[in-house]
C-alpha cells in the first residue's frame, strides 16, 4: 500500500526526513494551495501535514475521505475543526514541545523591545534621524510580569523574566500557591494579576473562554501604563479594546506577534507607534521548526505504520509504561466487543464493561475505546476507530460505563462486556491465558472456550440427544468443515449453547437450514 501524503505549508526540508525515508509514502509540497483547490485535491490523500496557515475546515475534512491524520507542526490548533475530524474519525497531532523555547525566547525579545522602543529607535535612524531623547525606555528590573496562562512557554517566561529581575505574578486554572512557591514566584487570580502587573503577557490557547480575555473591563483593572505582550494567539486580546486603550494613554505600549485576522497588513493597531508587532514569528527559529517537523512526521509515520501516536490532539494520550501493560488486551477487547455485537440486533442503550483482576490495576480507557469500536464495526465498518468510537457511541445514544472489580472466577484476568438493550442484557467475557493468548470464556451465563478469531456459527439450541450430529450433517452437506466445537447447557434437557468454529464464512441459505431444525432457537454466523 502506498500512503499520500500532503504537506500544505512550509515545513522544514530536515524535519520531513522521517517521512522521506518511508518507500510506502509519496508526499506532495504544495504550500500555496487556495482554500478551493484544497478542497478539490484533498479526497486523495490519507495524510495532511500543515502549520498555522492552512485552515482546516469542516468542509475539507469532510471531503477527505481518505484522510486518516492532521498533523499540525507547531502548537495551536485552533486551524483546525476538531469536531469535524474527531466525527470522520480523523486523529490530530501537534507537537506540543518543539517550538517552547522559541515562543518563550520571542516572548522575552518582544517585551525587551517594547520596553527600550528598539523597533522605534531603529526605523528612526533609518530614516537618517538622531532622536536619544524621544526613546527613553523603562527598566524591566523591579517591575512585574504578570503571566496569564502559565502552560509549556508561560512557564518559561517566567523563568527567563526572573532571570531580568523581575517580580513574577501569574494566572492559569491550574496554578497553586504551592506551586508558585516552588517557582519563586506569586500566585494571583486573574483580576489580581490584571491590577498588580507592569506587563503583561498571554499564554493561554484561543478558547471560547480566552476569546477576548483582555477586554475593555480587563484594561480597566490594569495599571495606568502598563504593557501588553501577546505572542500567544490574536483573539485572546480584544483588538479594538487594545487600540482604545492605548489612545486614551492606559497602555503605554503593546507587542504583538499574533493578530485576530492573519495576515495582519491591514491591521491599524500597527498604525500606532506605541505598537511593535512581528508577523507570528514566535515558533520561526531553525531549531523550532526542525523539532516541530521531526516531531509530526514521526507520528505520521508510525500512525500510518502502527497505528501509535505520540502526541494526539484529539485523543488522550497513553504513557509508554502503562501503553506497555494494555497492549495485550487490546485484540481481546475489541474481538469481545465486536462479538457481543452479533448477539442482538436491538439498538444498544448501555455498555458495561468489567475489568477484574490484574485488569482492574490498569489505565483502561484505551481498552474501553477499543471494546466499543468493536461493538459498532459490525455496523461502522472503516468509519469506527480509536478517536471517534466513544463520540459515536455517545451520538447514537448508548451509555458506555467502566467497572473494575476484583471477582476473577479463577481467572488472572477477566474481561467482561455487557450491552442492555429493551429485551435484556447479553454479555461476553474473555481472558489472557498465559503463554496461550485471547479466550472467550463465557457467554452469557455458559462456560465456553474459544480463540476470538475467524468464522464461528453461534447457535441456541435444546440439549436433547441428537442434535450435534443433525447439525454436524447439514452443514457437511453444505460444505462447511468444523474446526471446532464449544457445548454448554444450563441444565440437563434445557436451554444449550454451541460455538462452532469452522473454515469458511457460512452462507444465508446453511444459516436458513439449520434455523428449520426444530432443536434450534437461533443461530447466528459471527465473523471476527
Ligand atoms: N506565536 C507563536 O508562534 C506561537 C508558538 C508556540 C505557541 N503559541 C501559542 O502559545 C500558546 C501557549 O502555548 P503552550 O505550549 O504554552 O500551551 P499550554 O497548553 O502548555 O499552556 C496553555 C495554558 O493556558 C492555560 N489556560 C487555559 N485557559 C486559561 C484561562 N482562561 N486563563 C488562564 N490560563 C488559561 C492552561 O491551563 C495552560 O496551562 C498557545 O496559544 C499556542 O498556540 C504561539
Ligand atoms: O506555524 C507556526 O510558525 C506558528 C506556530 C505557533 O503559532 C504554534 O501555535 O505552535
Amino acid at each position: 500500500m502506498t500512503y499520500h501524503i500532503l504537506i500544505a505549508d512550509p515545513l522544514s526540508d530536515d524535519g520531513i526526513q522521517p517521512l522521506q525515508e518511508q518507500e510506502d509514502m509519496l508526499i506532495d509540497m504544495k504550500t500555496d494551495l487556495t482554500s478551493n483547490e484544497l478542497l478539490e485535491q484533498i479526497g486523495k490523500y490519507d495524510a495532511l501535514l500543515v502549520r498555522s496557515q492552512t485552515q482546516v475546515t469542516r468542509e475539507i475534512i469532510e471531503a477527505a475521505k481518505k484522510l486518516k491524520i492532521i498533523a499540525r507542526a507547531g502548537v495551536g490548533v485552533d486551524n483546525i475543526d476538531l469536531n469535524a475530524a474527531t466525527e470522520n474519525g480523523i486523529i490530530v497531532v501537534n507537537a506540543p514541545n518543539a517550538n517552547t523555547n522559541s515562543a518563550a525566547e520571542h516572548t522575552i525579545a518582544m517585551m525587551m523591545s517594547l520596553s527600550r522602543k528598539i523597533p522605534q529607535a531603529y526605523l528612526s535612524l533609518k530614516g537618517k534621524k538622531w532622536e536619544r531623547s524621544k526613546y527613553v525606555g523603562v527598566e524591566l528590573k523591579g517591575k512585574t510580569l504578570g503571566i496569564i496562562g502559565l502552560g509549556r512557554i508561560g512557564t518559561e517566561v517566567a523563568y527567563r523574566a526572573k532571570g531580568q529581575r523581575m517580580n513574577v505574578i501569574a494566572y492559569d486554572p491550574f496554578f497553586t500557591k504551592e506551586k508558585a512557591e516552588k517557582m519563586g514566584i506569586s500566585y494571583g487570580t486573574l483580576e489580581e494579576v490584571l491590577q498588580t502587573a507592569d506587563f503583561i503577557t498571554v499564554h493561554t490557547p484561543l478558547l471560547k473562554n480566552t476569546k477576548h480575555l483582555l477586554n475593555k473591563e480587563a484594561f480597566a483593572m490594569m495599571k495606568d501604563g502598563v504593557h501588553i505582550i501577546n505572542c500567544a494567539r490574536g483573539g485572546i486580546i480584544d483588538e479594538k479594546a487594545l487600540y482604545d486603550a492605548i489612545v486614551s494613554n492606559k497602555v503605554a505600549g503593546a507587542a504583538l506577534d499574533v493578530f485576530e485576522e492573519e495576515p495582519a497588513i491591514d491591521n491599524r493597531l500597527l498604525e500606532l507607534p506605541e505598537v511593535i508587532a512581528t508577523p507570528h514569528l514566535g515558533a520561526s527559529t531553525v531549531e523550532a521548526q526542525e523539532n516541530v517537523a521531526i516531531d509530526v512526521s514521526h507520528d505520521v509515520v508510525s500512525f500510518l505504520h502502527e497505528g501509535v501516536v505520540q502526541n494526539p490532539v484529539n485523543l488522550p494520550s497513553v504513557p509508554k509504561e502503562i501503553m506497555s501493560k494494555i497492549e495485550p488486551y487490546f485484540y481481546l477487547a475489541e474481538k469481545l466487543g465486536k462479538f457481543l455485537s452479533y448477539l442482538t440486533d436491538e439498538v444498544i442503550d448501555e455498555v458495561n464493561i468489567y475489568y477484574s483482576g490484574e485488569l482492574a490495576n490498569m489505565e483502561v480507557a484505551p481498552l474501553t475505546r477499543n471494546t466499543v469500536k468493536g461493538l459498532l464495526k459490525r455496523y461502522l465498518g472503516i468509519h469506527v476507530n480509536d478517536v471517534n468510537a466513544l463520540y459515536l457511541a455517545e451520538r447514537k445514544g448508548i451509555a458506555v460505563h467502566e467497572n473494575k472489580t476484583s471477582l476473577t472466577k479463577g481467572f488472572t484476568n477477566l474481561l467482561t462486556i455487557e450491552i442492555t438493550s429493551k429485551s435484556g442484557k447479553r454479555s461476553v467475557a474473555g481472558t489472557l491465558l498465559n503463554g496461550l493468548g485471547a479466550r472467550i470464556v463465557k457467554v452469557d451465563h455458559y462456560r465456553v472456550d474459544v480463540t476470538p478469531e475467524g468464522h464461528i456459527v453461534f447457535i441456541y439450541h435444546h440439549d436433547q440427544p441428537g442434535v450435534i450430529g443433525k447439525m454436524g450433517n447439514l452443514l457437511g452437506e453444505h460444505d462447511i468443515n468444523i474446526a471446532t466445537m464449544q457445548v454448554d447447557r444450563a441444565d440437563a434437557g434445557g436451554d444449550a449453547i454451541m460455538l462452532l468454529k469452522v473454515d469458511k464464512p457460512v452462507k444465508k441459505k446453511t444459516l436458513d437450514a439449520l434455523q428449520q431444525l426444530n432443536e434450534i432457537k437461533s443461530v447466528k454466523a459471527i465473523n471476527l
